[in-house]
C-alpha cells in the first residue's frame, strides 16, 4: 500500500533527477546560468523582510538610508533577474528538445523489422515522439521548487526573529501543497495512459487528413469530414478524462490553496497576538505575500513535473529498451534460402497462416510465389527475412539454420520490395542512396538508375511536390524503389509485385534484366501477372497456407484442374 501512494511521487522524483541529469550533460551552462538566477532570486523575498523591517524602525531613529538603498536594490533586482532566468529555462529547453528529439530519431532508426511489426512498439514510439515537449520543460522545475523551498526557509528564518510561530507556519505553508501534489500524481499515473491510447488514434487520423498523399484520397472520395469525426470523438475521449483529471486536479489545489492560506493567515495572527512591532508587522505581513507567491509557483512547478512523469516513462523506458546499433553488412553473394517445413500462426489466429511450407530457391534461379488475395505469400517472405518467426521448421540461409543469425546480419542477405514501398520525398540522391546501408557515390546512384525515368536528372532534385519539388507518378515512385535494390546488390532479391504500378513496356524491360543477371543472384518475385511467370525457374502456388503445386509455367498450366491451371485460365494480359 505504502508503495502504490508513493509510486507516483517516486515517480516524479526520479523524472526530475533524470531530467536534470540530461540537462547537465545536454546543457550545462545554460542549466547553471538558470540555477544560479532562480536561486538568488529565492533569497530576495527573506531580505525584502529582513530589509523592510530596518527601514520602517529605522525612520522613527532618522537612518533609514542604508536599508532603504538595500531595499531598492532588492526590489529593483527582482523583476529583470526573474526575466533573464526565463530566457535562460528557455534556451535550455531548446537544447532539451533538440536533443530529446535527435535521441528518438536514432532510437527509432535502430528498430529492426520484427520490432516494428509489434503494436506495443508502434505504441510507444508514439507516446515517446509526444512525451519530448513536455519533457524538455521539466529540467527547470525542479529548480524552481528548490527556490520556492529556499525562499520559503529564508524567509520563515527572517521571520523567525519578529516572531517564531509566524516562521514556523510561513514553513509549514509549503506541506499543503505537497500533500495536493502527491494525490494528483496518483492519479494521473492511472489516467494518463487512456488520454495517450486515444489521442493516437486521433493523431493517425489527423495525418490522414494532412498528409497530401492520404489527403488527396480522401479529398477525391469526398469522405474526409468522416475521418474529421472520428478525430473529433477520439479527442473528446481523450478530452473527457483530461477534463476529470483537472477538475480533481482543481479540487486538490483548491483545497492546498486553502490550507495554505489558512496557514498565512495563522502566521499573521501569531505576529498581532506575540504583539510584534509596526515595522516588524509590515515586513512580516510582505513577507508571507512573497511566501504565498514562491508557494504558488512551487505547486506548479511540481505539478509540471508531476504531469510529465508518466510520459518521461514511457520515453525513458523506449530509449533504454532499444538495441544497440548493429551496423547492417549486405550481402552479395548467398548460395540458397529455403523455408524447410514452416508452420506459423499470428497471435489470436484461429488457422495458422502458413502449415508445413517447404521452398527453395537457389542462386541463378528466378522462382515465383503465386495464389490468391491472402493465402500466404507475405508472410512466407517475412518469415525468410525475419520479421517472422517460424513456430516449427526452419528458415535456412545457405542451408544454415538463421537463427544462428542476427536480425541484422540476416537482413543483409536481402534486397526486399513491399507492396507499400516507400516514397521517400528527399533529393533523388538521398532517395536512392537509402538503398544501402553505407556510403553511397554518385556514380553507383546513376548506375542504379540506368535505363529509367531518372537516368538524367539531376540527383539534387527535390522530389515531392508538397516540398516545392518534382512531382512523380507512382510507377516511377516504383522505378525508384527497384533502383534502391539495385543499389543494394544482396544475394537475395525479394520482389513483391514489383511492377504493379509499372506500365507493360517497362515491365517488360524489368523482367529481361531481371533474367539477364539472374546467375548473380537469388529472385523470388511474388507475382499475379501470368506473363511474368512463364521464364521462372519454380513456381510454388500457396493456397490456404500450404504449398498446393510446384514446377513451372508449362508444368503447371499442363495440369488443367490444378489450383495454378484455374487461377491463370484466362491470363489477364
Ligand atoms: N498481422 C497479421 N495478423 C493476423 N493475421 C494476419 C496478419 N497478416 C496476415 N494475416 C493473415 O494471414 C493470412 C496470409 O496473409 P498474407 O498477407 O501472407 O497473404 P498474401 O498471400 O500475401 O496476400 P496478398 O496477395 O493480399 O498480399 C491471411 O489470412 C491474413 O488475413
Amino acid at each position: 500500500m505504502r508503495i502504490t501512494v508513493l509510486t507516483p511521487l517516486w515517480d516524479a522524483f526520479r523524472t526530475a533527477r533524470e531530467s536534470l541529469s540530461d540537462a547537465v550533460r545536454v546543457a550545462p551552462g545554460w542549466l547553471l546560468f538558470y540555477s544560479t538566477l532562480v536561486l538568488g532570486q529565492a533569497v530576495l523575498p527573506g531580505a525584502q523582510v529582513v530589509l523592510l523591517r530596518r527601514l520602517i524602525d529605522g525612520l522613527d531613529r532618522g537612518h533609514a538610508w542604508v536599508p532603504l538603498i538595500g531595499l531598492t536594490v532588492v526590489v529593483g533586482l527582482m523583476y529583470p533577474l526573474a526575466q533573464v532566468a526565463t530566457g535562460c529555462g528557455q534556451r535550455m529547453m531548446l537544447r532539451l528538445r533538440l536533443h530529446y528529439r535527435a535521441e528518438l530519431a536514432q532510437v527509432a532508426a535502430r528498430l529492426s523489422p520484427s520490432r516494428l511489426s509489434r503494436p506495443d512498439v508502434t505504441t510507444d514510439l508514439e507516446a515517446a515522439q509526444s512525451a519530448t515537449w513536455p519533457m524538455a520543460d521539466v529540467p527547470g522545475r525542479p529548480v524552481q521548487v528548490l527556490g520556492a523551498g529556499v525562499t520559503s526557509v529564508v524567509l520563515c528564518a527572517a521571520i523567525w526573529s519578529i516572531n517564531p510561530w509566524s516562521g514556523g507556519l510561513v514553513l509549514a505553508a509549503l506541506v499543503p501543497t505537497v500533500v495536493a501534489f502527491t494525490a494528483i500524481a496518483r492519479m494521473e499515473s492511472a489516467k494518463w495512459p487512456k488520454v495517450a491510447e486515444k489521442d493516437r488514434v486521433a493523431g493517425y487520423a489527423t495525418e490522414q487528413l494532412i498528409q497530401q498523399r492520404p489527403a488527396t484520397e480522401l479529398a477525391a472520395l469526398g469522405s474526409g469530414v468522416k475521418v474529421a469525426r472520428l478525430v473529433a470523438e477520439r479527442r473528446a475521449g481523450a478530452t473527457r478524462i483530461q477534463d476529470g483529471m483537472i477538475g480533481m486536479a482543481m479540487t486538490a489545489e483548491l483545497a492546498a490553496a486553502v490550507a495554505t492560506v489558512l496557514l498565512f493567515g495563522g502566521a499573521l495572527v501569531a505576529l498581532v497576538l506575540g504583539g510584534a512591532t509596526g515595522g516588524a508587522a509590515a515586513a512580516a505581513v510582505a513577507g508571507t505575500i512573497s511566501g504565498l507567491n514562491a508557494i504558488r509557483l512551487c505547486g506548479y512547478a511540481f505539478g509540471t513535473i508531476v504531469t510529465t512523469a508518466p510520459q518521461a516513462r514511457i520515453y525513458r523506458r523506449f530509449v533504454r529498451s532499444a538495441p544497440e546499433r548493429e551496423p547492417q553488412l549486405v550481402v552479395p553473394r548467398v548460395e540458397s534460402v529455403a523455408l524447410d517445413n514452416v508452420t506459423f500462426r499470428y497471435p489470436g489466429a484461429p488457422e495458422p497462416a502458413l502449415l508445413d511450407v517447404c521452398i527453395e530457391a537457389r542462386r541463378g534461379e528466378l522462382v515465383a510465389l503465386v495464389g490468391v488475395n491472402g493465402a500466404g505469400k507475405s508472410t512466407a517472405v517475412n518469415l525468410l527475412v525475419g520479421s517472422l518467426a517460424p513456430d516449427t521448421g526452419r528458415v535456412l540461409i545457405d542451408r544454415r539454420d538463421a537463427v544462428e543469425l542476427s536480425e541484422s546480419e540476416r537482413l543483409g542477405h536481402f534486397g526486399l520490395l513491399v507492396q507499400e514501398f516507400g516514397r521517400f520525398e528527399f533529393t533523388l540522391r538521398d532517395a536512392i542512396a537509402l538503398g544501402s546501408p553505407g556510403p553511397v557515390s554518385d556514380d553507383e546512384i546513376r548506375a542504379a538508375l540506368a535505363g529509367t525515368f531518372a537516368a538524367d536528372v539531376p540527383l539534387g532534385t527535390q522530389l515531392g511536390q508538397q516540398w516545392g519539388g518534382t512531382g512523380i507518378s507512382g510507377g516511377q515512385w516504383q522505378r525508384l524503389a527497384l533502383a534502391r535494390i539495385r543499389l543494394r546488390n544482396a544475394g537475395v532479391w525479394i520482389l513483391d509485385e514489383p511492377t504493379s504500378a509499372i506500365d507493360a513496356e517497362a515491365e517488360r524491360e524489368i523482367f529481361a534484366e531481371l533474367r539477364r543477371t539472374r546467375d548473380t543472384r537469388i529472385t523470388i518475385v511474388v507475382s499475379h501477372r501470368a506473363w511474368t511467370l512463364r521464364e521462372m525457374d519454380r513456381i510454388y502456388v500457396i493456397d490456404a497456407g500450404s504449398v498446393v503445386q510446384q514446377g513451372t509455367y508449362p508444368e503447371l498450366m499442363a495440369q488443367p484442374d490444378g489450383r495454378f491451371a484455374r487461377l491463370f485460365a484466362t491470363p489477364p494480359e
